[in-house]
């Protein structure tokens, strides 16, 4: 279940920059054809709301007018921070490590929620016992690394799914996610700093504080979104966009979870705001800013029910509305089948 850290690859940042710049666009074709057909299946036209706009969208980036979700897949990546040292979640980073042990063991929520939808369930490590810097002090990464840990990231894709969802788990990336949206949009700190686990006043004030100092530190640098990924970011988040990137690619449409996953899919907003055109948004979480970057990004959440645990749990439990949105395309029968008078 799990893969071995990142490998150097050596390749730069030119190399996933001309990736942002050759990504195929949709099939408007497909799309055209799906929603052609919604239009005959035995419903008053848009009585299946979201569902058909989900239909339509799966034709559009898997490129067919009868999309299907065979084989969704639910890839989580770990990482650990420096930051986390900061006291910035109630947690210690060993969590990151237990909790990856609980996932295989089957035992965690986003195991139950993959195996209600038949979903598979993929863990990367990213060299979790080999912190990332802290992010108040120094760039989370060198330019190699992070394209390589991007370049690592387009693994997720590699088993052949249809729908691949992607999740995280670090403690103290809640932090990172809110370093990286301070650091591409500005505002203050506070404006993307929340709760993350349950930080109480005293986390709070040092998850502000770090974000604060974090972004401070690289003033002048950020104009780049790949800078702010190298400079604010982490392991998972560089591995997140490159899985981003690399369904776009082969065709698969993508489900985004929570704040941190976003976060790392604004990066690519940012350099281009067509790049996550393919996915969904699967929920809103609750913490803080979620809403305000969905917004931002112009992604709609499938669900919204107070969700903050991270894992890919929301992206997983999205999965369930996605296949019930392909079915009612594909199996239901049109007004002349089913003999059923149009109004
Ligand atoms: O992505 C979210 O919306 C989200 C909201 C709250 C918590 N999390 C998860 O909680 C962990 C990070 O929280 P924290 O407090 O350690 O920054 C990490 O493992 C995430 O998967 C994730
Ligand atoms: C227990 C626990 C489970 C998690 N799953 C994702 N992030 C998490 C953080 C904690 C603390």
């Amino acid at each position: 279940m799990s893969a071995s850290p990142p490998a150097a690859t050596g390749l730069p940042f030119d190399d996933i920059r001309a990736l942002v710049a050759s990504m195929p666009g949709p099939d408007e074709a497909a799309r055209a054809a799906a929603w052609e057909r919604q239009a005959h299946l035995v419903k008053p036209p848009g009585a299946l709301g979201r569902l058909e706009e989900i239909a339509a969208h799966l034709a559009a980036w898997q490129g067919k007018a009868m999309p299907q979700v065979l084989r969704p897949m639910v890839v989580v990546f770990a990482g650990t921070h420096g930051v986390a040292e900061r006291g910035v979640s109630p947690y210690p980073s060993a969590v990151t490590r237990q909790m990856m042990d609980t996932f295989t063991a089957g035992k965690a929520a986003v195991n139950q929620i993959c195996a209600t939808f038949e979903a598979g369930l993929r863990v990367f490590e990213l060299a979790v016992d080999h912190p990332t810097p802290d992010i108040v002090e120094a760039p989370a990464f060198d330019e190699r690394t992070c394209a390589g840990t991007i370049a690592f990231g387009m693994q997720a894709i590699s088993g052949g799914a249809d729908l691949l969802c992607l999740g995280e788990m670090g403690i103290g990336n809640t932090t990172v996610a809110a370093a990286v949206c301070h650091g591409l949009y500005g505002g203050t700190a506070e404006d993307w700093v929340g709760a993350g686990t349950g930080a109480d006043e005293a986390v709070m004030a040092r998850k502000i504080a770090a974000v604060r100092a974090a972004v401070a530190l690289n003033e002048g640098q950020l104009a780049d979104p790949l800078e702010v990924l190298r400079r604010l970011g982490g392991r998972e988040l560089a591995a997140i966009a490159g899985a981003i990137l690399a369904a776009r690619h082969e065709k698969v449409p993508v489900v985004l979870d929570g704040y941190v996953v976003t976060a790392a899919a604004a990066v690519l907003h940012a350099m281009d705001p067509s790049a996550l055109d393919h996915c969904l948004a699967g929920h809103v979480s609750a913490e803080k800013a979620h809403r305000a970057l969905l917004e931002r990004l112009r992604l709609r959440p499938i669900l919204d029910l107070g969700m903050r645990l991270g894992e890919g749990s929301g992206a997983a439990l999205a999965v369930g509305v996605i296949k019930a949105a392909v079915a009612c395309h594909t199996g239901m029968a049109t007004f002349a089948e089913a003999g059923v008078s149009e109004g």
